[in-house]
């Protein structure tokens, strides 16, 4: 647990570039700095190809950056950590497996006893509010609903740091506005510091404390937004506030003027 003043996540004058098939260099991300505090939440928006996976990668230690350093609380991040959960697009749900099975499987492979684990996944399988499809496999359940075991799956290892890919991006709105809620009421009990990766202006809103936007490819942090809206959010109510109107349209201002062409 980080209880000093140090970053939860920090990602120093970081550089990074892939190596096309053809053996062409593709710059990716650019002289990139930022800095998450434990327990806070930050979105990152950018144009598309902008290297906002590319960010999370290098968080998680999957793609060392090619130049700069990134920390996990201070410390130099080699290989995947267990402190990092990751919630993304596609649901990381084993098909083959009941709810049930799906929210133990972390506990069970960090060798937890299986009694304890159970009981673990029984309740946070409540949490999340499926209680009664314990038995259910993924391909019964809604496209919410899935995401809602993935959240449990996240949440019941209790990490410290939370990374999520465009996580609500294939779900319908109402089902969308339903998951940020949810995922708002875990997290403040849990305290994670987050990153979470939008295309949309307005969930980066509804959701963060910062805002990165970041310029087209190869990315850096073109601006950061800070976001007073007051907690606990409840998004529908939020979005139609003066405050979160004035930043949607000046996120949206700054972001529009790096995907002009
Ligand atoms: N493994 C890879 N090999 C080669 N190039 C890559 C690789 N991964 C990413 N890139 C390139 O790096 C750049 C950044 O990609 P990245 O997926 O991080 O962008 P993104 O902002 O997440 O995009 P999107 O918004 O479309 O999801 C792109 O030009 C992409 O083509």
């Amino acid at each position: 647990m980080n209880t000093s003043n140090v970053p939860a996540i920090e990602l120093d004058n970081v550089t990074r570039r892939f190596v096309s098939p053809e053996g062409r260099i593709i710059p990716a991300l650019r002289d990139f700095n930022m800095q998450v505090q434990p327990g806070e939440f930050c979105a990152i928006v950018g144009p598309t190809g902008c290297g906002k996976s590319t960010t999370l990668g290098m968080i998680t230690g999957l793609a060392p950056p090619t130049a700069g350093e990134v920390r996990i609380d201070g410390t130099p991040v080699h290989g995947i950590d267990p402190r990092i959960g990751f919630v993304f697009q596609s649901d990381a749900v084993f098909p083959w497996q009941n709810v049930l099975d799906n929210v133990a499987a972390g506990p069970l492979f960090r060798g937890i006893d299986k009694a304890v684990a159970y009981d673990s996944a029984r309740e946070w399988v409540r949490r999340v509010g499926l209680s009664g499809f314990e038995s259910h496999y993924p391909h019964q359940l809604s496209g919410g609903m899935r995401k809602r075991v993935a959240l449990a799956q996240t949440f019941i290892n209790n990490p410290s740091i939370i990374l999520m890919d465009e996580p609500f991006s294939a779900l319908d709105v109402q089902t969308r506005a339903l998951m940020q809620n949810e995922l708002l009421d875990l997290w403040s009990s849990n305290g994670a510091a987050v990153v979470f990766v939008t295309h949309d202006i307005d969930e980066a809103i509804v959701l963060a404390d910062r805002v990165f936007v970041l310029t087209k490819g190869p990315g850096t942090v073109k601006s950061t937004y800070t976001i007073d809206l007051p907690r606990p959010r409840v998004v529908e109510e939020v979005r139609y506030t003066p405050e979160f109107l004035d930043l949607s349209r000046r996120i949206w201002r700054d972001l529009a003027s790096e995907v002009q062409i």
